[in-house]
Order: structure tokens, then sequence, then C-alpha cells
């Protein structure tokens, strides 16, 4: 049933965007390094960058689709060495999630670019699992990681890395998929997906961001996956969306992404608003921050600018994110409280209970 929302006035809805209470479910930590960070770690680390400065590595942010962006998410990851730098950079994105009102956050993590780098997998992990605590004790926001698989290496790769991080189980919460998606069809992880399912680890993809919505159907059929992230080729296969309706499969979708990898021509013709009135349990994420623009606020922000959603599609998104993450029901049910209590304040600062 739809939630009755309070009326808000328009010029009230970028702060409330900014204000309410959400999750995000769908970011990658690599992707939240800003260039500064990028050239701060490479001096500590005595790394070489194949760019003069900020301006001339900010200035390669043209992305003509997800591969040319991955080549250099790939290459700025490589100032990280040591446990204290995934440490630095997961606080640096956590104090831009406070500041935009996310109470809980799901982080990918990428560890087969770092492993394959020498970096060992406790030092990954260790770093960015510290952040973590700290940031929770520190500044009251809940955050979990997801170890993501990288695609486009064999299913053998994905097992070792598996093996390996398996010793530090208790650190993540579940596994992803994600980088090169056309070619790299769910089914080519079916057994690695299939022992993290024995292992009671949650299970997300990557699916349907330029791959073709067979891949979604993969990712559920084959992989068993709880929620799809992107997902915006849906709408190509109708069966497909009513089967996403009737299971309120969660899909993360990353409006600016979009937009940045040229999936969408322009955020106005973005169609997470029909997604969303056709009843998909859609949320809005950051996918690469520093990246494609913009933490999630500004994702939020944008969206609603470009396609005239209000103060109803807010609040749905809003819920979405917090139903759709892996924390518990009680605990969702307080965030969701907060959710009602922050559109409740703002109607009545509009005046218009
Ligand atoms: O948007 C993405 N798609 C696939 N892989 C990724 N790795 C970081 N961001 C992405
Ligand atoms: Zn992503």
């Amino acid at each position: 049933m739809k939630h009755s929302v309070p009326r808000i006035h328009a010029e009230h809805l970028p702060a409330l965007l900014r204000a309410m209470p959400k999750a995000e479910l769908h970011m990658h930590i690599e992707g939240s390094l800003e260039p500064e960070l990028i050239f701060a770690l490479a001096e500590r680390n005595g790394v070489q960058l194949p760019y003069a400065d900020v301006e001339a590595l900010r200035a390669a942010y043209a992305f003509t689709d997800l591969q040319s962006f991955l080549d250099i998410y790939y290459a700025g990851a490589s100032v990280l060495l040591h446990e204290q730098d995934f440490y630095d950079m997961a606080r640096a994105y956590l104090n831009r999630a406070v500041a935009d009102n996310v109470v809980h956050t799901e982080i990918f993590f990428d560890p087969q670019t770092h492993t394959a780098r020498g970096v060992g997998m406790e030092t990954v992990i260790n770093g960015l699992y510290r952040a973590c605590r700290d940031a929770e004790i520190e500044q009251g926001i809940s955050a979990s990681l997801i170890l993501s698989f990288l695609r486009h290496l064999s299913e053998e790769e994905a097992l070792q890395t598996l093996e390996d991080a398996l010793p530090l189980r208790d650190r993540f919460i579940g596994v992803g998929l994600d980088s090169s998606e056309v070619g790299n069809p769910p089914e080519k992880f079916a057994r690695v997906f299939g022992r993290c399912r024995e292992l009671g680890l949650h299970l997300v993809a990557h699916a349907g961001e330029e791959g073709p919505p067979a891949y979604i159907w993969g990712a559920l059929d084959v992989l068993h996956v709880e929620r799809i992230d992107h997902g915006v080729q849906a709408e190509k296969d109708p069966v497909l969306m009513q089967r996403l309706v009737d299971e309120q499969i969660p899909l993360t979708v990353c409006p600016l992404s979009n937009l940045k990898l040229c999936v969408v021509d322009s955020l106005a013709a973005h169609n997470l608003p029909q997604l969303l009135k056709a009843g998909l349990k859609v949320t809005v994420n950051s996918d690469d921050p520093a990246y494609f623009g913009g933490y999630v606020n500004e994702n939020y922000l944008q969206l609603f600018e470009a396609t005239g959603m209000g103060a109803q599609e807010a609040y749905q998104l809003a819920r979405n994110s917090l139903e759709a993450s892996f924390v518990a029901a009680a605990q969702k049910e307080q965030w969701i409280a907060l959710l009602d209590e922050t559109f409740a304040q703002f109607a009545r600062r509009t005046g218009d209970v």
C-alpha cells in the first residue's frame, strides 16, 4: 500500500532530499578516491602516476562507456598499499556519507584489484573494517562491507579470492559482482555464488547496467541474488519487469553514474521515475562518487531537478533504501520512524500539514 506523505512545498524539496535519513546500497569504496587523495597517497607511498597533477587527472574523467571508466578507476586504486591507506579512503567516504544523512551504507570493495598488486587480503579488509567501526562509534553511521568479484577475471580467481577472504568472514556481510559486464554473464560465476550461498553470505550482482535483461534473469535464477545493482535495462523486458515487481527485488540505481557512462543521454531521460511508478523497489546511490560528479545527495538533487519528481517519490526512494538494506527488521523500523518524523517536520515548516 502506498504510504501517504504530507504535502511539502517545492521550494523545500532540496532541503528535504538532503535531510531525509537514507541508506546507500551501491557504492565502490575505490570509486570514492578523490584526485586530491590519490595524489596524497601516491606521494606518501612513492607511487608514480601517469598524470602530472590533480587537474590533469580530473581532466581525464571524460568517459564514453563503462570500460573507459574502469581503466582510470583501476589506475587510481594503484596508490593503495597499506592498511592505513584503505582506512583513510573509507573514513573520507564515511565523512561524506554522514554529511548526506546516510544512516547506513553497504560498501563494495574489490580485493582482486589490490591482491593482484601484492597487497594482502587482510591489509584491505582490516583497513576498511576498522574505518567502518570507528565511524560507527565516533559518528553514529552504520556501515558494512560487501566483497565484490571482478567479472572480467575467471571464476577460479573468484573462488581463490573467496578462500583468501574466509579467515575474515565476520568482517563482510556479502558478495557482489562488478567490472566489465558485457561478455561476462552471471552464469560464469555460478559455482562461486553457490558456495557463498552455502556460507550464508548475502548475494548481489551488477546486472543490466550496459548488459541485456538476460543478465538480470541470470543473476536472479542462477546466482540467486537478493538485489540487482543498476538493473536499468530491465525496462526492455516486460516479463522481467513483472517479476521484479512481484518479488520486490531491489534495484540499486545510480543516476549520475548512468549519465557519466553514457547509459542515458540526460538525467531528464533517466527511466528511474518510470521504474518507480511501475512498482519496482528502486533506490538511489552514488556508485563511484569521486568519478561521477557527486555523492548520494547530489544524485537525488540532480535527478529530482531534472525529472520533476516530488516529495512522494523522495519518501518512497528513501524508504526503499532502508527496506532493501541487509540490517535487522527492528533497526529498519527505527530508521523508517525517523524518516516519517523528518517528513512531518518539513510539512509543519511548510505550514501545510
Ligand atoms: O558501475 C560499475 N559497474 C561495474 N563495475 C564497477 N566498478 C566500479 N563501478 C562499477
Ligand atoms: Zn557499481
